[in-house]
Protein backbone atom coordinates (compact mmCIF):
# COMPACT_ATOMS: atom_id res chain seq x y z
CA UNK A 1 0.00 0.00 0.00
CA UNK A 2 1.49 3.58 -0.94
CA UNK A 3 2.24 5.55 2.22
CA UNK A 4 -0.12 8.15 2.39
CA UNK A 5 -2.59 5.83 1.73
CA UNK A 6 -5.81 6.32 4.17
CA UNK A 7 -5.88 3.01 5.87
CA UNK A 8 -9.29 0.69 5.09
CA UNK A 9 -11.34 -0.33 8.47
CA UNK A 10 -13.97 -2.24 9.35
CA UNK A 11 -16.01 -4.73 11.65
CA UNK A 12 -16.12 -7.92 9.69
CA UNK A 13 -16.73 -11.27 11.35
CA UNK A 14 -14.18 -14.26 11.37
CA UNK A 15 -15.29 -17.61 12.24
CA UNK A 16 -18.34 -16.07 13.84
CA UNK A 17 -16.46 -13.37 15.67
CA UNK A 18 -16.96 -9.73 15.26
CA UNK A 19 -13.14 -8.51 14.39
CA UNK A 20 -11.61 -4.71 13.83
CA UNK A 21 -9.87 -5.66 9.88
CA UNK A 22 -7.53 -3.09 8.82
CA UNK A 23 -5.09 -2.75 6.24
CA UNK A 24 -2.02 -0.35 7.52
CA UNK A 25 -0.41 1.96 4.87
CA UNK A 26 2.62 2.38 7.16
CA UNK A 27 3.36 -1.31 7.55
CA UNK A 28 1.68 -2.55 4.15
CA UNK A 29 -0.02 -5.44 6.63
CA UNK A 30 -3.46 -6.50 6.99
CA UNK A 31 -4.40 -6.96 10.88
CA UNK A 32 -7.57 -7.85 12.82
CA UNK A 33 -8.26 -8.45 16.04
CA UNK A 34 -11.56 -9.95 17.82
CA UNK A 35 -13.28 -6.83 19.74
CA UNK A 36 -15.25 -8.94 22.09
CA UNK A 37 -13.79 -12.42 23.69
CA UNK A 38 -16.29 -15.64 23.14
CA UNK A 39 -18.35 -15.95 26.20
CA UNK A 40 -17.46 -18.43 28.66
CA UNK A 41 -13.62 -17.48 27.54
CA UNK A 42 -12.88 -14.41 28.90
CA UNK A 43 -11.06 -15.13 32.03
CA UNK A 44 -8.64 -17.02 29.87
CA UNK A 45 -8.53 -14.31 27.47
CA UNK A 46 -8.08 -12.16 29.91
CA UNK A 47 -4.87 -14.46 31.29
CA UNK A 48 -4.00 -15.30 27.52
CA UNK A 49 -4.16 -11.04 26.74
CA UNK A 50 -1.85 -10.07 29.98
CA UNK A 51 0.70 -13.10 28.78
CA UNK A 52 0.56 -11.47 25.52
CA UNK A 53 0.84 -7.77 26.61
CA UNK A 54 4.52 -9.69 28.63
CA UNK A 55 5.81 -11.16 25.72
CA UNK A 56 5.17 -8.14 23.90
CA UNK A 57 7.30 -6.30 25.49
CA UNK A 58 9.94 -8.97 26.80
CA UNK A 59 9.56 -9.02 22.36
CA UNK A 60 10.66 -4.71 22.28
CA UNK A 61 13.05 -5.28 24.81
CA UNK A 62 15.22 -7.73 23.03
CA UNK A 63 14.80 -5.98 19.57
CA UNK A 64 12.39 -6.02 16.47
CA UNK A 65 10.27 -8.23 15.18
CA UNK A 66 9.12 -8.94 12.12
CA UNK A 67 6.03 -9.52 13.16
CA UNK A 68 4.84 -7.27 15.60
CA UNK A 69 1.47 -8.57 16.73
CA UNK A 70 -1.08 -6.72 19.04
CA UNK A 71 -2.41 -7.97 21.85
CA UNK A 72 -4.73 -10.70 20.65
CA UNK A 73 -4.76 -10.06 17.41
CA UNK A 74 -3.04 -11.10 13.82
CA UNK A 75 -0.80 -9.06 11.42
CA UNK A 76 0.36 -10.20 7.90
CA UNK A 77 2.91 -8.45 6.20
CA UNK A 78 0.86 -8.01 2.73
CA UNK A 79 4.36 -9.19 0.64
CA UNK A 80 3.22 -12.72 2.67
CA UNK A 81 -0.31 -12.50 1.78
CA UNK A 82 -0.75 -15.31 -1.56
CA UNK A 83 -3.96 -14.56 -2.57
CA UNK A 84 -7.41 -13.01 -1.82
CA UNK A 85 -10.62 -14.34 -3.45
CA UNK A 86 -14.28 -14.25 -3.27
CA UNK A 87 -15.47 -16.69 -0.50
CA UNK A 88 -17.69 -19.76 -1.79
CA UNK A 89 -20.82 -19.81 -2.27
CA UNK A 90 -23.23 -21.84 0.22
CA UNK A 91 -20.20 -21.89 3.29
CA UNK A 92 -21.61 -22.14 6.59
CA UNK A 93 -21.10 -19.45 9.18
CA UNK A 94 -21.58 -19.22 12.92
CA UNK A 95 -22.99 -15.91 14.28
CA UNK A 96 -23.63 -16.08 17.76
CA UNK A 97 -25.59 -19.00 18.49
CA UNK A 98 -27.57 -19.21 15.16
CA UNK A 99 -26.06 -21.39 12.54
CA UNK A 100 -26.44 -19.67 9.59
CA UNK A 101 -26.16 -21.01 5.57
CA UNK A 102 -25.86 -18.04 3.48
CA UNK A 103 -26.36 -18.90 -0.54
CA UNK A 104 -24.70 -16.12 -1.48
CA UNK A 105 -22.06 -14.80 1.02
CA UNK A 106 -20.69 -11.43 1.14
CA UNK A 107 -17.56 -12.17 2.34
CA UNK A 108 -13.37 -12.96 1.14
CA UNK A 109 -10.98 -15.32 1.97
CA UNK A 110 -7.27 -14.55 2.65
CA UNK A 111 -4.54 -17.06 1.67
CA UNK A 112 -1.33 -16.39 3.61
CA UNK A 113 2.04 -17.47 4.60
CA UNK A 114 2.60 -18.87 8.63
CA UNK A 115 6.01 -19.13 9.94
CA UNK A 116 6.26 -22.52 11.52
CA UNK A 117 9.47 -23.75 13.40
CA UNK A 118 12.66 -24.12 11.79
CA UNK A 119 12.35 -22.12 8.66
CA UNK A 120 9.00 -24.22 7.53
CA UNK A 121 6.57 -22.29 6.06
CA UNK A 122 2.54 -23.43 5.03
CA UNK A 123 -0.19 -21.70 4.01
CA UNK A 124 -3.08 -20.96 5.53
CA UNK A 125 -6.67 -19.14 5.01
CA UNK A 126 -8.98 -16.09 6.83
CA UNK A 127 -12.26 -16.04 5.67
CA UNK A 128 -14.28 -12.36 6.49
CA UNK A 129 -17.31 -11.91 6.39
CA UNK A 130 -18.96 -8.51 5.31
CA UNK A 131 -22.10 -6.74 6.57
CA UNK A 132 -22.91 -6.09 2.74
CA UNK A 133 -21.85 -6.38 -0.75
CA UNK A 134 -20.46 -2.74 -0.99
CA UNK A 135 -17.99 -3.33 1.66
CA UNK A 136 -17.01 -6.74 0.84
CA UNK A 137 -15.98 -5.23 -2.86
CA UNK A 138 -14.15 -2.27 -1.22
CA UNK A 139 -11.66 -4.76 0.59
CA UNK A 140 -11.20 -7.28 -2.19
CA UNK A 141 -10.58 -4.25 -4.59
CA UNK A 142 -8.23 -3.00 -1.89
CA UNK A 143 -6.32 -6.24 -1.27
CA UNK A 144 -6.21 -6.35 -5.21
CA UNK A 145 -4.79 -3.24 -5.95
CA UNK A 146 -1.68 -4.06 -3.07
CA UNK A 147 -0.88 -7.63 -4.48
CA UNK A 148 -1.05 -6.39 -8.19
CA UNK A 149 1.62 -3.84 -6.90
CA UNK A 150 3.77 -6.92 -5.80
CA UNK A 151 5.85 -6.87 -9.09
CA UNK A 152 8.71 -9.46 -8.17
CA UNK A 153 6.00 -12.23 -7.93
CA UNK A 154 6.73 -14.53 -10.98
CA UNK A 155 3.39 -15.34 -13.14
CA UNK A 156 4.49 -18.11 -15.92
CA UNK A 157 7.00 -20.73 -14.92
CA UNK A 158 8.57 -23.80 -16.88
CA UNK A 159 8.88 -26.33 -14.55
CA UNK A 160 11.41 -29.86 -15.22
CA UNK A 161 10.16 -32.77 -13.06
CA UNK A 162 13.40 -35.49 -12.62
CA UNK A 163 10.76 -38.51 -12.11
CA UNK A 164 13.93 -40.37 -10.89
CA UNK A 165 15.36 -38.14 -8.12
CA UNK A 166 15.59 -39.43 -4.87
CA UNK A 167 12.66 -41.48 -3.82
CA UNK A 168 11.18 -41.31 -7.35
CA UNK A 169 8.58 -38.64 -5.60
CA UNK A 170 9.18 -35.85 -7.81
CA UNK A 171 5.78 -36.09 -9.77
CA UNK A 172 3.76 -36.88 -7.04
CA UNK A 173 5.46 -33.92 -5.02
CA UNK A 174 4.79 -31.25 -7.43
CA UNK A 175 1.11 -32.49 -8.11
CA UNK A 176 0.53 -32.87 -4.95
CA UNK A 177 2.12 -30.50 -2.31
CA UNK A 178 2.86 -27.57 -5.09
CA UNK A 179 0.64 -27.35 -8.27
CA UNK A 180 -2.86 -26.61 -6.05
CA UNK A 181 -0.49 -23.52 -4.53
CA UNK A 182 0.61 -21.91 -7.71
CA UNK A 183 -3.03 -22.15 -9.12
CA UNK A 184 -4.24 -20.51 -5.63
CA UNK A 185 -1.32 -17.57 -6.74
CA UNK A 186 -2.90 -17.47 -10.39
CA UNK A 187 0.96 -19.08 -11.01
CA UNK A 188 0.34 -20.91 -14.70
CA UNK A 189 2.72 -23.08 -15.81
CA UNK A 190 4.46 -25.24 -18.74
CA UNK A 191 4.95 -28.69 -17.55
CA UNK A 192 8.14 -30.99 -18.47
CA UNK A 193 9.19 -34.33 -16.96
CA UNK A 194 12.12 -35.25 -17.78
CA UNK A 195 12.44 -38.83 -20.13
CA UNK A 196 16.59 -38.99 -19.58
CA UNK A 197 18.97 -37.22 -17.90
CA UNK A 198 20.42 -34.13 -19.53
CA UNK A 199 16.98 -33.51 -21.17
CA UNK A 200 16.08 -30.58 -18.84
CA UNK A 201 19.65 -28.97 -19.78
CA UNK A 202 19.27 -29.77 -23.59
CA UNK A 203 15.63 -28.32 -23.39
CA UNK A 204 16.81 -24.97 -21.84
CA UNK A 205 19.08 -24.32 -25.11
CA UNK A 206 15.65 -24.23 -27.48
CA UNK A 207 13.04 -22.92 -25.61
CA UNK A 208 12.02 -19.29 -25.91
CA UNK A 209 13.26 -18.11 -22.27
CA UNK A 210 11.38 -14.75 -23.15
CA UNK A 211 8.01 -16.39 -22.46
CA UNK A 212 8.66 -17.33 -18.61
CA UNK A 213 9.61 -15.39 -15.56
CA UNK A 214 11.44 -18.38 -13.62
CA UNK A 215 12.65 -22.15 -14.56
CA UNK A 216 11.56 -24.37 -11.65
CA UNK A 217 13.31 -27.61 -11.03
CA UNK A 218 11.68 -30.26 -8.89
CA UNK A 219 14.50 -33.21 -8.01
CA UNK A 220 17.83 -32.55 -6.12
CA UNK A 221 21.00 -31.47 -6.28
CA UNK A 222 21.85 -32.90 -9.86
CA UNK A 223 18.78 -31.70 -11.35
CA UNK A 224 19.46 -28.07 -10.31
CA UNK A 225 22.86 -28.77 -11.96
CA UNK A 226 21.48 -29.74 -15.08
CA UNK A 227 19.50 -26.60 -15.07
CA UNK A 228 22.02 -24.09 -14.37
CA UNK A 229 24.27 -25.84 -16.61
CA UNK A 230 21.55 -25.44 -19.15
CA UNK A 231 20.55 -21.83 -18.11
CA UNK A 232 23.96 -20.31 -18.19
CA UNK A 233 25.23 -22.24 -21.24
CA UNK A 234 22.36 -20.54 -23.07
CA UNK A 235 23.02 -17.60 -22.09
CA UNK A 236 26.47 -17.63 -23.01
CA UNK A 237 25.63 -19.11 -26.54
CA UNK A 238 23.27 -16.42 -27.06
CA UNK A 239 26.00 -13.98 -26.50
CA UNK A 240 28.51 -15.83 -28.49
CA UNK A 241 30.55 -16.03 -25.33
CA UNK A 242 33.49 -18.91 -25.41
CA UNK A 243 33.38 -20.63 -21.56
CA UNK A 244 36.62 -22.43 -21.87
CA UNK A 245 38.40 -19.03 -21.68
CA UNK A 246 38.87 -19.22 -17.99
CA UNK A 247 39.40 -15.25 -17.84
CA UNK A 248 36.13 -14.53 -19.72
CA UNK A 249 33.78 -12.77 -17.62
CA UNK A 250 30.32 -14.72 -18.51
CA UNK A 251 27.16 -12.98 -19.55
CA UNK A 252 24.74 -12.47 -16.40
CA UNK A 253 21.82 -14.53 -16.96
CA UNK A 254 18.78 -12.74 -15.09
CA UNK A 255 16.04 -15.42 -15.33
CA UNK A 256 15.76 -17.24 -11.79
CA UNK A 257 15.56 -20.58 -11.14
CA UNK A 258 13.89 -22.48 -8.15
CA UNK A 259 13.99 -25.83 -6.48
CA UNK A 260 11.09 -27.69 -5.57
CA UNK A 261 13.37 -30.34 -3.04
CA UNK A 262 12.60 -33.60 -4.43
CA UNK A 263 16.41 -35.74 -4.52
CA UNK A 264 18.81 -37.39 -2.23
CA UNK A 265 20.60 -34.53 -0.61
CA UNK A 266 18.89 -31.31 -1.43
CA UNK A 267 22.07 -28.99 -0.35
CA UNK A 268 21.23 -26.22 -2.77
CA UNK A 269 17.86 -25.87 -1.15
CA UNK A 270 18.89 -26.52 2.40
CA UNK A 271 21.18 -23.95 2.43
CA UNK A 272 19.16 -21.01 0.72
CA UNK A 273 16.01 -21.75 2.22
CA UNK A 274 17.15 -23.38 5.68
CA UNK A 275 14.84 -26.48 4.94
CA UNK A 276 14.23 -28.80 2.29
CA UNK A 277 10.12 -29.01 2.66
CA UNK A 278 8.20 -28.37 -0.93
CA UNK A 279 5.54 -26.15 0.21
CA UNK A 280 8.37 -24.28 2.30
CA UNK A 281 10.01 -23.91 -1.05
CA UNK A 282 6.68 -23.30 -3.18
CA UNK A 283 5.77 -20.34 -0.66
CA UNK A 284 9.64 -18.56 -1.67
CA UNK A 285 8.79 -19.04 -5.06
CA UNK A 286 5.09 -17.45 -4.91
CA UNK A 287 6.07 -14.72 -3.33
CA UNK A 288 9.29 -13.70 -5.50
CA UNK A 289 11.45 -14.65 -2.73
CA UNK A 290 15.29 -14.72 -4.39
CA UNK A 291 19.06 -15.12 -3.35
CA UNK A 292 22.14 -14.26 -5.83
CA UNK A 293 24.37 -17.40 -5.45
CA UNK A 294 28.12 -17.70 -6.59
CA UNK A 295 28.99 -19.94 -9.39
CA UNK A 296 32.47 -21.74 -9.65
CA UNK A 297 33.49 -22.23 -12.96
CA UNK A 298 35.53 -25.35 -13.20
CA UNK A 299 38.76 -25.63 -15.91
CA UNK A 300 40.52 -27.91 -16.69
CA UNK A 301 43.97 -27.52 -19.07
CA UNK A 302 41.83 -24.52 -20.75
CA UNK A 303 38.80 -26.40 -21.42
CA UNK A 304 35.54 -25.73 -19.17
CA UNK A 305 34.24 -28.73 -17.09
CA UNK A 306 31.33 -27.98 -14.86
CA UNK A 307 29.84 -25.03 -12.99
CA UNK A 308 29.07 -25.36 -8.92
CA UNK A 309 27.57 -23.55 -6.70
CA UNK A 310 27.61 -25.85 -3.58
CA UNK A 311 30.39 -28.18 -2.85
CA UNK A 312 33.91 -29.02 -5.54
CA UNK A 313 35.29 -32.45 -3.91
CA UNK A 314 38.33 -33.96 -4.51
CA UNK A 315 39.46 -37.29 -2.38
CA UNK A 316 36.78 -38.59 0.10
CA UNK A 317 33.84 -36.56 -1.21
CA UNK A 318 34.47 -36.82 -4.98
CA UNK A 319 35.05 -40.52 -4.43
CA UNK A 320 31.91 -41.06 -2.86
CA UNK A 321 29.95 -39.27 -5.71
CA UNK A 322 31.68 -41.29 -7.98
CA UNK A 323 31.17 -44.80 -6.65
CA UNK A 324 26.89 -43.61 -5.41
CA UNK A 325 26.46 -43.27 -8.77
CA UNK A 326 26.64 -46.85 -9.31
CA UNK A 327 24.35 -47.74 -6.67
CA UNK A 328 21.62 -45.05 -7.68
CA UNK A 329 19.61 -48.03 -7.44
CA UNK A 330 19.58 -47.65 -3.51
CA UNK A 331 17.99 -44.40 -3.39
CA UNK A 332 19.44 -41.60 -0.94
CA UNK A 333 20.87 -44.80 1.07
CA UNK A 334 23.59 -45.08 -1.41
CA UNK A 335 25.74 -42.25 -0.68
CA UNK A 336 26.08 -43.60 3.24
CA UNK A 337 26.91 -47.20 1.70
CA UNK A 338 29.53 -45.16 -0.62
CA UNK A 339 30.76 -43.03 2.15
CA UNK A 340 31.43 -46.37 4.53
CA UNK A 341 33.41 -48.33 1.89
CA UNK A 342 35.26 -44.94 0.82
CA UNK A 343 35.75 -44.82 4.58
CA UNK A 344 37.38 -48.41 5.10
CA UNK A 345 39.27 -47.94 1.89
CA UNK A 346 41.07 -44.41 3.74
CA UNK A 347 42.58 -43.27 0.37
CA UNK A 348 44.84 -40.44 0.44
CA UNK A 349 46.57 -38.57 -2.49
CA UNK A 350 49.46 -36.31 -2.77
CA UNK A 351 49.80 -33.18 -4.41
CA UNK A 352 50.19 -29.32 -3.94
CA UNK A 353 46.95 -27.40 -3.57
CA UNK A 354 47.58 -23.29 -4.87
CA UNK A 355 44.96 -20.91 -4.12
CA UNK A 356 44.52 -16.75 -4.05
CA UNK A 357 43.07 -15.78 -1.22
CA UNK A 358 40.14 -13.41 -1.07
CA UNK A 359 41.88 -10.69 1.12
CA UNK A 360 39.08 -7.92 0.01
CA UNK A 361 36.05 -10.73 1.66
CA UNK A 362 34.83 -9.50 4.98
CA UNK A 363 34.43 -12.30 7.59
CA UNK A 364 36.31 -15.52 7.96
CA UNK A 365 35.85 -19.31 6.97
CA UNK A 366 36.24 -19.65 10.74
CA UNK A 367 33.56 -17.17 12.19
CA UNK A 368 29.89 -17.78 13.47
CA UNK A 369 28.24 -15.64 10.86
CA UNK A 370 25.29 -17.37 9.17
CA UNK A 371 24.50 -16.67 5.64
CA UNK A 372 20.95 -15.87 4.93
CA UNK A 373 19.09 -13.82 2.67
CA UNK A 374 19.96 -9.75 2.55
CA UNK A 375 23.88 -11.16 4.36
CA UNK A 376 25.76 -8.18 5.38
CA UNK A 377 28.77 -10.02 4.98
CA UNK A 378 28.21 -10.62 1.27
CA UNK A 379 27.19 -7.31 0.37
CA UNK A 380 30.47 -5.90 1.78
CA UNK A 381 32.34 -8.32 0.08
CA UNK A 382 30.78 -7.75 -3.36
CA UNK A 383 31.55 -3.41 -2.77
CA UNK A 384 35.26 -4.41 -1.61
CA UNK A 385 35.69 -6.71 -4.50
CA UNK A 386 33.88 -4.40 -7.16
CA UNK A 387 36.24 -1.35 -5.56
CA UNK A 388 39.25 -3.71 -6.12
CA UNK A 389 38.72 -4.31 -9.90
CA UNK A 390 37.90 -0.75 -10.08
CA UNK A 391 41.07 0.24 -8.74
CA UNK A 392 43.23 -2.17 -11.00
CA UNK A 393 41.17 -1.07 -13.76
CA UNK A 394 42.68 2.53 -12.94
CA UNK A 395 46.13 1.27 -12.21
CA UNK A 396 45.72 2.35 -9.03
CA UNK A 397 46.69 -1.68 -7.57
CA UNK A 398 48.92 -3.81 -9.61
CA UNK A 399 47.12 -6.79 -10.97
CA UNK A 400 47.53 -10.25 -9.55
CA UNK A 401 50.66 -11.45 -9.73
CA UNK A 402 52.71 -14.96 -8.82
CA UNK A 403 53.75 -13.82 -5.63
CA UNK A 404 49.51 -13.42 -4.44
CA UNK A 405 49.19 -17.27 -4.91
CA UNK A 406 50.32 -19.71 -2.21
CA UNK A 407 50.90 -23.36 -1.92
CA UNK A 408 50.56 -26.27 0.24
CA UNK A 409 51.95 -28.93 -0.61
CA UNK A 410 51.00 -32.51 1.60
CA UNK A 411 48.78 -35.57 1.68
CA UNK A 412 45.31 -35.36 1.44
CA UNK A 413 42.75 -37.42 2.59
CA UNK A 414 40.13 -34.39 0.91
CA UNK A 415 40.32 -31.27 -0.93
CA UNK A 416 36.97 -29.95 -0.86
CA UNK A 417 35.94 -26.13 -1.75
CA UNK A 418 32.42 -25.01 -0.56
CA UNK A 419 30.49 -22.18 -2.31
CA UNK A 420 27.87 -22.02 0.20
CA UNK A 421 27.80 -23.86 3.63
CA UNK A 422 26.77 -27.14 2.27
CA UNK A 423 23.89 -27.89 5.18
CA UNK A 424 21.52 -30.46 4.36
CA UNK A 425 19.33 -32.69 6.89
CA UNK A 426 22.27 -35.39 7.53
CA UNK A 427 24.81 -32.09 8.06
CA UNK A 428 22.63 -29.41 9.49
CA UNK A 429 25.37 -27.02 9.44
CA UNK A 430 27.00 -27.78 6.70
CA UNK A 431 30.43 -28.60 5.48
CA UNK A 432 31.99 -24.76 5.98
CA UNK A 433 28.95 -23.21 8.45
CA UNK A 434 30.28 -19.73 7.64
CA UNK A 435 30.46 -19.74 4.04
CA UNK A 436 28.58 -17.43 2.14
CA UNK A 437 25.87 -17.83 -0.71
CA UNK A 438 27.21 -15.07 -2.67
CA UNK A 439 30.76 -13.31 -1.11
CA UNK A 440 32.36 -13.89 -4.53
CA UNK A 441 34.74 -16.51 -2.54
CA UNK A 442 34.41 -20.51 -1.39
CA UNK A 443 35.94 -22.01 1.32
CA UNK A 444 38.63 -24.27 1.03
CA UNK A 445 39.10 -27.14 2.87
CA UNK A 446 41.95 -29.51 3.12
CA UNK A 447 41.84 -32.58 5.42
CA UNK A 448 45.26 -33.10 5.53
CA UNK A 449 46.07 -37.37 6.10
CA UNK A 450 45.28 -38.47 9.55
CA UNK A 451 44.58 -41.72 11.40
CA UNK A 452 41.11 -42.99 11.06
CA UNK A 453 39.64 -42.45 14.05
CA UNK A 454 40.62 -38.59 13.45
CA UNK A 455 38.83 -39.07 10.64
CA UNK A 456 35.72 -40.76 11.61
CA UNK A 457 35.64 -37.64 14.20
CA UNK A 458 36.06 -35.48 11.30
CA UNK A 459 32.42 -37.06 9.68
CA UNK A 460 30.64 -37.21 12.93
CA UNK A 461 31.16 -33.74 13.31
CA UNK A 462 29.81 -33.14 10.68
CA UNK A 463 26.41 -34.39 11.39
CA UNK A 464 26.02 -33.05 15.00
CA UNK A 465 25.98 -29.14 13.91
CA UNK A 466 29.42 -28.22 15.61
CA UNK A 467 31.73 -27.20 13.25
CA UNK A 468 35.38 -28.79 13.68
CA UNK A 469 38.72 -27.47 13.54
CA UNK A 470 41.02 -30.45 14.02
CA UNK A 471 45.11 -29.80 13.43
CA UNK A 472 44.60 -31.97 10.29
CA UNK A 473 42.00 -29.67 8.40
CA UNK A 474 43.03 -26.39 6.99
CA UNK A 475 40.44 -23.75 5.87
CA UNK A 476 41.08 -20.96 3.63
CA UNK A 477 38.75 -17.84 1.87
CA UNK A 478 39.97 -18.07 -1.74
CA UNK A 479 38.83 -17.01 -5.22
CA UNK A 480 40.82 -19.00 -7.48
CA UNK A 481 42.76 -22.59 -6.92
CA UNK A 482 44.40 -25.53 -8.95
N1 LIG B 1 14.24 -38.84 -16.62
C1 LIG B 1 15.45 -39.06 -16.13
N2 LIG B 1 16.00 -40.28 -16.15
C2 LIG B 1 17.22 -40.51 -15.61
N3 LIG B 1 17.99 -39.55 -15.05
C3 LIG B 1 17.48 -38.31 -15.00
C4 LIG B 1 16.19 -38.00 -15.54
N4 LIG B 1 15.97 -36.68 -15.34
C5 LIG B 1 17.07 -36.18 -14.72
N5 LIG B 1 17.96 -37.14 -14.52
C6 LIG B 1 19.29 -37.04 -13.86
O1 LIG B 1 19.16 -37.55 -12.53
C7 LIG B 1 20.25 -37.04 -11.79
C8 LIG B 1 19.94 -37.00 -10.30
O2 LIG B 1 18.78 -36.31 -10.08
P1 LIG B 1 18.44 -35.49 -8.76
O3 LIG B 1 19.51 -34.56 -8.41
O4 LIG B 1 17.08 -34.93 -9.00
O5 LIG B 1 18.29 -36.60 -7.61
P2 LIG B 1 19.32 -37.17 -6.54
O6 LIG B 1 20.65 -37.40 -7.16
O7 LIG B 1 18.66 -38.33 -5.91
O8 LIG B 1 19.42 -36.00 -5.47
P3 LIG B 1 20.71 -35.18 -4.96
O9 LIG B 1 21.39 -34.65 -6.17
O10 LIG B 1 20.12 -34.09 -4.09
O11 LIG B 1 21.55 -36.13 -4.17
C9 LIG B 1 20.55 -35.67 -12.35
O12 LIG B 1 21.93 -35.57 -12.58
C10 LIG B 1 19.76 -35.62 -13.65
O13 LIG B 1 20.62 -35.26 -14.73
Amino acid sequence: MQSGAPALRSVLTVKGQSCEVSLEPERAALCWRELRPRRGRERSRAAELCLTRVLHRARALTGGLKHQFPPGGHVVPVSEIISVEDADAGETYHHGSNWQHMCKPHAFTVHYVQRMKKHRWSCKAVTFWCSDEVLCCQWLKALGDLLDRQTCRPKHLLVYINPYGGKKKGKQIYERKVAPLFSLAGISTEVIVTEFANHARDNLYEVNLDKYDGILCVGGDGMFSEVLHGLIGRVQKDTAIDPNDPDVVLSPCDIRIGIIPAGSTDCVCFATVGVNDPVTSALHIILGDSQVLDVCAVHRKKRFLKYTVSNLGYGFYGDILKSSEKNRWLGPARYDFAGFKMFLSRNWYEGTVSFQPAKWAAGSPRDLTRCRSGCDVCRQSIAQLEEHQRAQARGLVRNEQEDDWKTIKGKFMAVNAANMCCACPRSPKGLSPAAHLADGAADLILVHKCSRINFLRHLIRHTNKKDQDPPFRDKIRYIFFF
